[in-house]
C-alpha cells in the first residue's frame, strides 16, 4: 500500500514541500512585488523573496544600491521592498534635491535615537531626552538634537571662528608632518601609507578640537581603539550582542568613553575650542552624565577624523601615484607659498591662497571625493507624500539618496565616469563646474548637509599641500605608486578606504621639508 511505502511517501512528501515553498516564494514576490499606490516608484524584487534585499546589503555593502541603482539608468527613484516596509532610493540629481527641500515630511531626525543609541551606547535616560521635539516647529518647543544642530552648524559657519579653526588644525596637522619627517633619519622602510594618515590626522585632530590633553594624546593607544571602533559600527548599529557581535569596536568605544570622562574630570575641557565647549554646555543643560558627555565627544571627534583621514589620503596617493599631476601641483603650491609669503610675510602658508591658486589640487579633492564617497542621505517618511508631485512614498519607510549611484551615473559626469579624472572639476574662472548642486553628494546635502565642510576642505587642502610640498611618497622598490581599488562591500558610512592598505616609502625633501619648523598657517 502506497502509505507504507516509505521511499515513494519521502518522495511525495519532498516534492509536496518544494512545491509548497515555491508557491509560496512566488506568492510573496508577486505580493512584495506589488505597488502601495499607482505612483509608487517602480519595484525592484530581490531574488530571494522579502529579505532579498536586505541580505543583498549584508552580503555585499554598499555597491549592493549602487549596482541596482545603476541597473535602471532610466528611474530617478526606485522601490526597494524589505520586511514590513520599502527604502526607497532616489539616484538623480533634481530628485535628490526635492527629497532635501521637503523637509516637513521627510526627515533624518526620527531615525538619529536609535542610531545613535546603538553606535554610542547611550542609556534610557538619554535615549529619551534625544528623543523629544526632534523637528520643532518655529516658536515650538525645542529639543537636544535641534539645539545641538544648531549650534554646530552656527558655530561651523562662514566667518572668523571657522577660519581661525581652520587655520590652528591645519598647523597642528603641519607640526604633526614635521615631528613625524623629523624623526624619521635615516629614512626608514616602506610603511603603511594609510596608517601614516591616518596617525598624523587622528593626533593632530584630537589636539586642535581637544586641547593638548586630549584622550589619544594622553594615552596614545587609544588611537587604535579609536580606528577599532570605526570599522566596527556597522556591527554596532546592528546592534545585537555587541559586546560579542563587534567586540573590538565595543571595547574600543568603551575605552574611549572611560578616557573622555577622565579627561572631563580633570577640567582638560577648558582647552578645548569653543564649539565643544558649547556641546557639552547644551549636553549639561538637558542633563546628561559625564559618560553620555564623553560619548558625545567621541562622536563629534569621529566627525573631525574619519573622513578628513581617508580623503587626505586618497588625494596624497593619487597626487603621488601620477608623475605629471605631481609636477603640476607642486608647481601651484610653490606659487600659493610666494602669495602667502607676500600677504602674510616669509614661511606663511595662506589657505586663500592654497585655494586661489592650487586648481588642480582641488580638483583632485572633489574627484577624490566624487569617486570614493557612496554615502546614502537617508530621510525617514513621516507622511504619506508626493515626491515632486509625482512619486508615492510610503509613512513609514525610508527614502535614500544614493551618493554611490549619483556619482556612477555617466549621464552626470560622462562616459569617463568610472575613470580619474579631475579635469572635469576644472573650470573657468567665475564659472560653476556646470554639474546639478545636488549632483556632488561628497557632503550630503539638505538639512544634513555636512556643517564641517568648509572647515574640512580648509584643513585638508592646506594640510595635503604641505605633505606633497615637503616629502615624496615613492613605491617600496623607489618607483611609482599604484592606486588600489576602493573597497566598496562595506556600509558606507565614510568615504571608502582602500581594499588593500597601500606600502610605500615616505621620503623628505630635504630643502622644501626645512619650511615646516618655520611654517606659520594664516587665512
Ligand atoms: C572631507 C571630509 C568630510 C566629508 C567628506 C564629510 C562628509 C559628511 C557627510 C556625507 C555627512 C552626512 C550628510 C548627509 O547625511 O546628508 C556628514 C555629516 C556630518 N559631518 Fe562631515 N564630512 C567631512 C568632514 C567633517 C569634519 C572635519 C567635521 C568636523 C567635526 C564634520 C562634521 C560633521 C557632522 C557633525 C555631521 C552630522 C551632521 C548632522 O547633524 O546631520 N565633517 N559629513
Amino acid at each position: 500500500m502506497a502509505l507504507f511505502d516509505i521511499e515513494a511517501w519521502s518522495i511525495n512528501s519532498a516534492t509536496v514541500i518544494i512545491i509548497g515553498l515555491l508557491t509560496l516564494s512566488f506568492a510573496l514576490r508577486y505580493t512584495s512585488g506589488k505597488k502601495l499606490h499607482p505612483s509608487e516608484p517602480t519595484v525592484v524584487q530581490p531574488w530571494i523573496p522579502v529579505i532579498g534585499h536586505l541580505l543583498g546589503m549584508v552580503v555585499h555593502g554598499g555597491r549592493y544600491i549602487k549596482r541596482i541603482g545603476l541597473c535602471y539608468p532610466q528611474e530617478p527613484i526606485l522601490t526597494l521592498p524589505v520586511p514590513g516596509s520599502r527604502i526607497y532610493v532616489v539616484t538623480e540629481p533634481s530628485l535628490a534635491a526635492s527629497v532635501q527641500r521637503n523637509t516637513r515630511t521627510l526627515s533624518m531626525t526620527p531615525l538619529l535615537p536609535e542610531i545613535t543609541k546603538r553606535v554610542l551606547g547611550l542609556d534610557k535616560t538619554t535615549y529619551h531626552v534625544i528623543s523629544k521635539n526632534l523637528d520643532p516647529e518655529p516658536g515650538g518647543p525645542r529639543g537636544f538634537l535641534a539645539d545641538i544642530h544648531d549650534w554646530v552648524y552656527t558655530s561651523f559657519g562662514p566667518g572668523e571662528y571657522v577660519n581661525t579653526l581652520s587655520c590652528e588644525a591645519a598647523q597642528e596637522l603641519c607640526f604633526q608632518l614635521l615631528e613625524t619627517v623629523g624623526a624619521t633619519v635615516p629614512v626608514p622602510g616602506p610603511v603603511d601609507l594609510l596608517a601614516w594618515v591616518r596617525h598624523l590626522v587622528t593626533v593632530g585632530t584630537a589636539k586642535a578640537f581637544f586641547g593638548p590633553h586630549n584622550p589619544i594624546a594622553e594615552e596614545p593607544d587609544l588611537a587604535q581603539d579609536f580606528w577599532a571602533f570605526d570599522h566596527g559600527l556597522g556591527g554596532l548599529l546592528v546592534g545585537i550582542l555587541p559586546s560579542i557581535t563587534a567586540s573590538k569596536a565595543y571595547a574600543g568605544r568603551e575605552r574611549l568613553t572611560a578616557a573622555f570622562c577622565k579627561y572631563f574630570e580633570a577640567g582638560h575641557l577648558e582647552e578645548a575650542t569653543s564649539i565643544v565647549r558649547g556641546r557639552v554646555r547644551i549636553e549639561k543643560e538637558y542633563g546628561m552624565s559625564t559618560d553620555m558627555t564623553a560619548r558625545s565627544a567621541l562622536s563629534f571627534l569621529f566627525a573631525g577624523i574619519v573622513n578628513a583621514t581617508t580623503t587626505t589620503f586618497w588625494v596624497a596617493l593619487r597626487i603621488f601615484a601620477n608623475q605629471s599631476l605631481l609636477g603640476q601641483v607642486r608647481q601651484e603650491i610653490r606659487q600659493a607659498l610666494e602669495a602667502s609669503s607676500q600677504r602674510s610675510g616669509p614661511d606663511s602658508l595662506s589657505i586663500a591662497a592654497i585655494k586661489e591658486t592650487c586648481t588642480t589640487l582641488s580638483a583632485v579633492y572633489r574627484e577624490c571625493l566624487r569617486v570614493g564617497s557612496e554615502n546614502f542621505s537617508v530621510r525617514m517618511i513621516k507622511e504619506d507624500t508626493m515626491l515632486a508631485d509625482r512619486y508615492f512614498l510610503k509613512k513609514g519607510a525610508v527614502v535614500q539618496i544614493s551618493g554611490g549611484a549619483i556619482h556612477g551615473r555617466s549621464t552626470i559626469w560622462g562616459q569617463d565616469v568610472d575613470e580619474f579624472n579631475p579635469g572635469r572639476f576644472l573650470k573657468e574662472k567665475g564659472k560653476g563646474d556646470g554639474f546639478h548642486p545636488a549632483a556632488f553628494r561628497g557632503f550630503g546635502g539638505g538639512k544634513t548637509l555636512c556643517p564641517g565642510r568648509e572647515f574640512a576642505t580648509n584643513e585638508i587642502l592646506a594640510f595635503v599641500a604641505m605633505v606633497i610640498h615637503a616629502v615624496d611618497w615613492v613605491a617600496p622598490d623607489g618607483g611609482s605608486l599604484s592606486v588600489p581599488e576602493k573597497n566598496d562591500r562595506v556600509m558606507p558610512v565614510h568615504i571608502l578606504e582602500p581594499a588593500t592598505a597601500p606600502e610605500g616609502i615616505v621620503r623628505p625633501r630635504s630643502e622644501e621639508a626645512k619650511v615646516l619648523s618655520r611654517l606659520k598657517v594664516v587665512m
